[in-house]
């Protein structure tokens, strides 16, 4: 096999593009690495401009000093040559279209990341299928990063662990060394089908809690809704391979517990709107930034019919999204469900 570059490459400089960028770069010069080059592709010229000569993303992370060696681009092919690592980092359904380009100019040796907690709507695809489809990408060179990592908190350089999967442990151990630093700690796993899903549906269990929460309703609420929301998404997990024991672990409950808990989550924030009273379109338009549950909820429920996988709270949330269900509806059709024993069934 050919050396892999030590170029890092991330592409979407967005709230976790920009913070994984500078993961990357501060676990570099932890590791002593001379002149280390991570890049980020940004898709607005000023945004590039802001990130190299001010190392500063203004728009979505004001305040934060990024790394000197970090710099960015607007040009994906330049970005991508000669780059050992290519994280994507965009949101879900903009993934494609970016891939022809990723192709053209990506290294034989090269591991492709994704950080994306969407599914593509109308194929229901993960992002490790689009990759193997649209990139041919042998599995051992995709891997998958999730867990409890609101953006902004790892930016500030609070302590926080994630979950590195790929089907090849030595796949994974490469990019964990590459991101491991002072306040980033990754464990590594096999389970790439079970990290993604798990880090597609929390977004849409966020959603709901976020509208118990515009509702005004408490924490016993909240609780019932990830309690259930990690059920459903375990009937999911398994139906597609998945293992059973990432539920348990940062990609699954960890990352469920901050998005649901946080009032950083653009997910859990959009629901809140929504509960409140706010259209879809108003909610959305009110974020400026990516809310993936909105935008993933149609696919995960017509992936999980597809399976003959029950999903009631992302079933409600898909009504809700596509406007065919009032919030205020919203308890009394989940609590009027048939009685049956808890469990996962
Ligand atoms: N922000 C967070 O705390 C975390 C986000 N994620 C996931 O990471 C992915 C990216 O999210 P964020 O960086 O937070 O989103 P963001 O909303 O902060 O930024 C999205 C980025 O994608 C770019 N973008 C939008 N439309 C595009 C298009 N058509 N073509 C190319 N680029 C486009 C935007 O310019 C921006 O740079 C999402 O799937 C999200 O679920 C995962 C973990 C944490
Ligand atoms: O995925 C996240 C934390 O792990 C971020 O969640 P939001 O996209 O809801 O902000």
């Amino acid at each position: 096999m050919n050396a892999r570059p030590e170029k890092l490459v991330v592409v979407g400089a967005g709230s976790w593009g920009t913070t994984f960028a500078k993961v990357l770069a501060d676990s570099a010069i932890e590791r002593g690495v001379v002149e280390p080059e991570i890049v980020l592709w940004a898709r607005r010229p000023e945004v590039a401009e802001d990130i190299t000569a001010r190392k500063r993303n203004t728009d979505y992370l004001p305040d934060i000093d990024l790394p000197a060696c970090l710099s960015a681009t607007t040009d994906l092919a330049e970005a991508v040559a000669g780059a050992g690592l290519v994280v994507l980092a965009i949101p879900a359904q903009e993934v494609r279209g970016h891939l022809p380009t990723i192709r053209a100019h990506l290294d034989p040796a090269a591991v492709v990341v994704s950080l994306v907690k969407g599914l593509e709507r109308g194929t229901d695809a993960r992002m490790s299928e689009l990759c193997a489809e649209e990139l041919g990408l042998p599995d051992e060179r995709f891997a998958v990063v999730s867990g409890p990592n609101l953006a902004l908190e790892i930016a500030r350089q609070e302590p926080t662990a994630t979950v590195v999967a790929s089907a090849d442990p030595a796949t994974a151990e490469w990019i964990a060394v590459r991101t491991s630093g002072p306040y980033f700690r990754p464990y590594t796993n096999t389970d790439v089908t079970g990290v993604e899903i798990c880090g597609v549906v929390k977004n849409v269990i966020a959603l709901a809690v976020g509208i118990c929460d515009g509702l005004g309703y408490g924490d016993n609420s909240k609780a019932s809704v990830i309690t259930r929301g990690l059920a459903e998404t375990a009937r999911l997990v398994e139906s597609l391979g998945g293992q059973a024991e990432t539920l348990a672990g940062l990609a699954g409950l960890g990352d469920l517990v901050a998005t649901c808990a946080s009032p950083l989550s653009r997910n859990r924030t959009a629901g809140r709107h929504l509960g409140q009273g706010l259209s879809v379109e108003e909610a959305t338009a009110r974020l400026k930034q990516t809310a993936e549950g909105m935008k993933s909820v149609s696919a995960v429920v017509d992936l999980a019919r597809r399976h003959g996988v029950e999903m009631p709270i992302s079933e409600a949330m898909n009504a809700v999204i596509a406007g065919a269900l009032d919030v205020d509806t919203l308890a009394g059709l989940l609590l009027a469900r048939d009685l049956k024993p808890e469990g996962r069934s």
